[in-house]
């Protein structure tokens, strides 16, 4: 089966490769062209807009970085909508808000079309391993019931992360400077209640100030600011993860956008970086 693949950032390039790994025939589109040739060199075949992808494929799968992006590969001129329709589905896998995944949705179904909202929790490893977790919703699909509670649940999810990244940056500070290892916290933590893989995984490299992008900072802002969007409209009060946001709002102020989430502990120890912020 020929499925097309519109995205091909950190976790589209690793999705995608893993399609053709398994058997599927992909076609492959990304805004940058350029970015098509490493997965043409394993097997894929380059589309040369989301439409002429659409027309080929009775599946195509999206993964783009914010609920703008999302917007325009399927509205913009030689988007999804013009090829879309009757016997062909279209899954977007993007972190969005409720609104835009109803918005493309509504539109993908007007055309025919079947449409599902699969936001995915885990980064760049787990894509590799083929190990995402996936929030589902849509035609045929018994996980989270309407279009747009995918969303709201990875935007929940995401919101938890950021809180906990914040608190973890915290914590790591508060040891040093009140003269423990911060290793040692690592190592305490990863023994107790709170242990979680993704104070393994990052704690270390945070210790190292390395921050590779795997989940990009400027991704996990954008989704504390849908998350708390999200608690506006419910009358929720947030305070944590409003503290959270201004942290990575500060982050991507002091050129850390492109940088792995886990760079908002350079914010936390009052030391930051440099360039534009632009996301
Ligand atoms: N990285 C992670 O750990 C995880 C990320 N996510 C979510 O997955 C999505 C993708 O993340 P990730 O791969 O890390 O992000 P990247 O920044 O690596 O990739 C973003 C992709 O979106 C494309 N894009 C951006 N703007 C536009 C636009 N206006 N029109 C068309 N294409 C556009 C980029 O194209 P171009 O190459 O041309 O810039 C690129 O293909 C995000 O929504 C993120 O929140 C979810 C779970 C984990
Ligand atoms: O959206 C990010 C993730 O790690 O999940």
């Amino acid at each position: 089966m020929e499925v097309g693949f519109l995205g091909l950032g950190i976790m589209g390039k690793a999705m995608a490769t893993n399609l053709l790994r398994h058997g599927f025939r992909v076609t492959v589109w990304n805004r940058t062209l350029a970015k098509c040739q490493e997965l043409a060199a394993l097997g894929a075949t380059v589309g040369e807009t989301p439409a002429s992808v659409v027309s080929k494929c009775r599946y195509t799968i999206a993964m783009l970085s914010d609920p703008s992006a999302a917007l325009s590969v399927v509205f913009d001129k030689d988007g999804v909508l013009e090829q879309i329709g009757s016997g062909k589905g279209y899954v977007d896998m993007s972190t969005v808000d409720a609104a835009t995944s109803t918005k493309i949705s509504e539109a993908v179904k007007q055309k025919g079309g079947a449409f599902l909202e699969a936001p995915v929790s885990g980064s760049k490893k787990p894509a590799e391993d083929g190990q995402l977790v996936i929030l589902a919703a849509g035609d045929k699909s018994f996980f989270l019931g309407e279009i747009g509670n995918g969303a709201k649940m990875k935007l929940v999810v995401n919101m938890v992360m950021g809180s906990m990244m914040n608190s973890l940056s915290e914590g790591l500070c508060l040891a040093d400077k009140s003269g423990l290892s911060p290793q040692t916290l690592l190592d305490v933590l990863d023994l107790g209640a709170i242990a979680n893989p993704m104070f393994k995984l990052k704690g270390p490299t945070m210790l190292q100030g390395s921050y590779s992008p795997a989940f990009p900072l400027k991704h996990q802002q954008k989704d504390m600011r849908l998350a708390l969007a999200l608690g506006d409209e419910n009358a929720v009060a947030m305070p944590v993860s409003a503290a959270a946001n201004e942290a990575f709002k500060k982050a991507r102020s002091l050129g850390l956008g492109d940088q792995d989430f886990s760079a908002v502990y350079e914010v936390v120890k009052g030391a930051g970086g440099s360039g534009s912020g632009q996301p």
